[in-house]
């Protein structure tokens, strides 16, 4: 990645309002299932507050699974899963941007018409958005030849345009290097600073103690814990989290 682009320091004069509510989310006896095989099982949780929640656990412990159950892209197979009140406004970010085959400030404008903004309006907020994540030199590159860290701060870019009440990221740092980690964890916590909710799964035990208020720690398909972040790293209840933290726990 080309250094000069890394964004600079984060302005509060363009960020959008803050979100106004805190929404709460909800798993009653959740499970998912999938040709006879149960990869979730029955799960209670309920994240609340404006926090930042990270999801932990090892290789196929069922991380992106609650996090599909939670923005919905999955149904659950047994129980429920829902918002308190009316469902806020989310979005997603992967660990592979998904990004249309258009120039960077065309991805932006794009999802801008698809949320209903009005065409004048569209180019003045799209450039803005790429100008706080250090992109503007790159506005008419095509989106698929940035390089990794570019596309997740394009794909970071695009969420913040859409104000989400609640980001969800999936593991969106684990093919970055040190100086694109360190960009998107900036974006994360000026989303979090603007009164948006994140829920986020990594690997990474140095970023989630960076960054996570709360942890939902997973093993083979269960929730094991969920707990603020000082308790979960320094008094782990369970014996998996506990080998997980020293790197003894395979998935
Ligand atoms: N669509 C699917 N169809 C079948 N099996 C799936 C599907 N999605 C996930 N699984 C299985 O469910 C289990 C949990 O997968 P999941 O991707 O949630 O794990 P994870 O904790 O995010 O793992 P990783 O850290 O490796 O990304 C795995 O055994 C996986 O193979």
């Amino acid at each position: 990645m080309n250094a000069s682009f890394f964004p600079p320091p984060i302005l509060p004069s363009i960020s959008p309002p803050l979100v106004a509510t805190v929404p709460t989310l909800h798993f009653g006896q959740a499970s998912f299932d999938h040709r006879g095989h149960r990869l979730l099982a029955p799960t209670t949780l309920t994240l609340s507050g404006c926090q930042r929640t990270l999801i932990m656990g090892p290789n196929g412990a069922g991380k992106s699974l609650l996090m599909r159950l939670a923005h919905g892209l999955l149904t659950p197979s047994s129980g429920y899963v829902s918002w308190q009140e009316k469902t806020p406004t989310q979005a997603m970010v992967f660990q592979r941007p998904v990004l249309l085959r258009r120039s960077a400030i065309n991805n932006l404008t794009y999802a801008l018409a698809v949320s209903g903004v009005p065409r004048r309006q569209r180019k003045d907020m799209a450039l803005e958005a790429l100008e706080k994540f250090g992109l503007v030199a790159l506005a008419k590159r095509p989106a698929r030849v940035l390089s990794g860290g570019e596309q997740q701060r394009l794909a970071l870019a695009r969420a913040w345009l859409l104000n989400p009440a609640v980001l969800f990221l999936d593991e969106p740092t684990s093919a970055l290097d040190p100086a694109a980690i360190k960009a998107v964890e900036d974006a994360v916590n000026e989303f979090h600073r603007n009164g948006t909710r994140i829920i986020m799964t990594t690997h990474d035990l140095h970023q989630a103690r960076r960054l996570a208020d709360e942890v939902v720690f997973m093993y083979g398909g269960q929730v094991l814990e969920h707990t603020p972040a000082h308790r979960f790293f320094e008094t782990p209840a369970s014996t998996q989290a506990g080998a997980f933290l020293r790197g003894e726990l395979v998935g």
